[in-house]
C-alpha cells in the first residue's frame, strides 16, 4: 500500500542550534517527491526524522492518518536507499535481497517468489549467487533499490543514491530509479543537491534553503515561474538584471535601460508603484537581433559552438555580462566582437523584488502546482 505523508510544523535542534524551524509539505500517495538544495540545508536531516532515525523536537509526521511521531523506525514500513548502498559484502546478491522478507519471516516459498521478482526487476537475477564485492557501483546500488522495494514498503525513502556513481551512469540509474518507481507506484522521498537529477526524477520538488522550504512545484513550474530569487538560480542558469517597474500612459513596464523597456502586460498597474526589482531571464529566452537597433544593446565576447545549441556571452553598454544560449544555425552563428541588440518577451521575465525574496508575478502563467512561503 502506498501512503501520503504529511508533515505539519516540523522543528528538528541539536542542542542550540535550530536546523529545521517550522516546515509543513504534503507528499502524494505515489508520487516521487525531491528534496532539494544546497549542502546542509537539512534535506538528510528531514528524511531520517520521516524515517525515525531523529528525534523530532517539534511538529507531527503522518502516514495517511496514522501519526507516526512516536512509532519505531523499524514498524514505520519504509524502504530506505543510501548513497553508500548498505548492503551486506558477506551475503551473495540474492540473500542481500531476501534479507528483510527473512527478518519479518515470510515462508520460504514466498520469499523466492519475491527475491526472483525483484532482482528481474531490477536486471540483477544474473548475479544472484554473487558477492557485492564482484558487483559495479550500478550493480551494487540495483541491489540495494532491490533490497528496500522487495519488503512492499508503504514508503521508499533514498538519500544521495547516486553520488558514488560516475557521471554516465548516475544518467542510467536515475532513469531506472524513475521506471521503476513508476511501476512500482510507491510513495518516494528522494534528496539530491544536484539540480538535473532532481528535474529528471520528480513529480513535484521541494526546494530548501536553511532548513526552510523556498518553493515546491513540478520542475516546469519551480524553472519558470521561481517563486524567489534564490530558486531562480539555484534551478538551471539565468541572468539577472537590475531593472525598476515604471508606469507610463497607465501600463507597466520594466525599465532594463534607459533605451529598452519591455511592456509587461502581465503586471497590473494599480498594483505596482515605480521601484526597483531585480529580473532572471534564461539564457534561451533572450531573442538576439544583428540587423535592427532596438531593444539591449550588447557586445558579443565569446561566441562557443558546441554542435546542437550555441553559447554566447555578451556585454551590455553598462558593463554587464550575459549568458545567451541559442540553437546553432549553422550559416548564421554570431563572431565575436559583433554589436548585437537583445529582445526578450514579457512573459519569460520573472520578476522579483529588489532584496529577490518574492516574484511579484507569483500565480502568473503557472500550472497551479505551486506553494509559496506564507509571509510573516
Ligand atoms: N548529529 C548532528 N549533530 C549536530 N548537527 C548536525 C547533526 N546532523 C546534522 N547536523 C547539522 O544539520 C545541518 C543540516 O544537515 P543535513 O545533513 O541535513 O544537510 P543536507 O542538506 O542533507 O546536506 P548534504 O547535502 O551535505 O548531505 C547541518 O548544518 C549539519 O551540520
Amino acid at each position: 500500500m502506498s501512503v501520503e505523508i504529511k508533515i505539519n510544523n516540523a522543528i528538528k535542534r541539536y542542542g542550540d542550534n535550530t536546523i529545521i524551524g517550522d516546515l509543513s509539505l504534503d507528499v502524494r500517495e505515489g508520487e516521487f517527491f525531491t528534496l532539494l538544495g544546497p549542502s546542509g540545508c537539512g534535506k538528510t536531516t528531514l528524511l531520517r526524522m520521516i524515517a525515525g532515525f531523529n528525534s523530532i523536537e517539534g511538529g507531527d509526521f503522518y502516514f495517511n492518518d496514522k501519526r507516526i511521531n512516536d512509532i519505531d523506525p523499524a514498524k514505520r514500513n519504509i524502504g530506505m536507499v543510501f548513497q553508500n548502498y548498505a548492503i551486506f559484502p558477506h551475503l551473495t546478491v540474492k540473500d542481500n535481497v531476501a534479507f528483510g522478507l527473512k527478518n519479518k519471516k515470510v515462508p520460504k516459498e514466498q520469499i523466492e517468489v519475491e527475491t526472483t521478482k525483484f532482482m528481474k526487476l531490477m536486471h540483477i537475477d544474473q548475479y544472484a549467487d554473487r558477492l557485492p564485492e564482484r558487483l559495479s557501483g550500478g550493480q551494487q546500488q540495483r541491489v540495494a533499490l532491490a533490497r528496500a522495494l522487495v519488503i512492499q514498503p508503504d514508503v521508499l525513502l533514498m538519500d544521495e543514491p547516486l553520488s558514488n556513481l560516475d557521471a554516465k551512469l548516475r544518467v542510467e540509474m536515475r532513469t531506472v530509479i524513475k521506471q521503476i518507481q513508476n511501476n512500482v507506484g510507491i510513495t518516494t522521498v528522494y534528496v539530491t543537491h544536484d539540480q538535473e537529477e532532481a528535474m529528471a526524477v520528480s513529480d513535484r520538488i521541494a526546494v530548501m534553503k536553511d532548513g526552510d522550504i523556498q518553493h515546491i512545484g513540478t520542475p516546469k513550474n519551480i524553472y519558470q515561474r521561481p517563486a524567489n530569487l534564490f530558486v531562480s538560480t539555484f534551478i538551471g542558469r539565468t541572468n539577472v538584471l537590475k531593472g525598476q517597474l515604471v508606469i507610463k500612459d497607465e501600463k507597466c513596464y520594466l525599465k532594463l535601460t534607459d533605451d529598452y523597456m519591455v511592456l509587461m502586460d502581465n503586471i497590473k498597474t494599480e498594483e505596482q508603484k515605480d521601484m526597483n526589482v531585480v529580473a532572471s531571464i534564461r539564457p534561451e529566452e533572450f531573442v538576439i537581433h544583428t540587423n535592427h537597433h532596438e531593444g539591449l544593446k550588447a557586445i558579443v565576447d565569446e561566441s562557443i559552438f558546441l554542435g546542437l545549441n550555441t553559447h554566447y556571452l555578451v556585454r551590455s553598454e553598462d558593463g554587464e555580462e550575459y549568458e545567451i544560449i541559442q540553437e546553432s544555425k549553422i550559416d548564421s552563428i554570431i563572431e565575436k566582437g559583433t554589436e548585437i541588440y537583445l529582445t526578450v518577451k514579457s512573459e519569460k521575465i520573472n520578476i522579483f523584488n529588489e532584496d529577490g525574496s518574492r516574484n511579484i508575478l507569483n500565480g502568473v502563467q503557472n500550472d497551479g502546482e505551486q506553494y509559496f512561503k506564507k509571509k510573516e
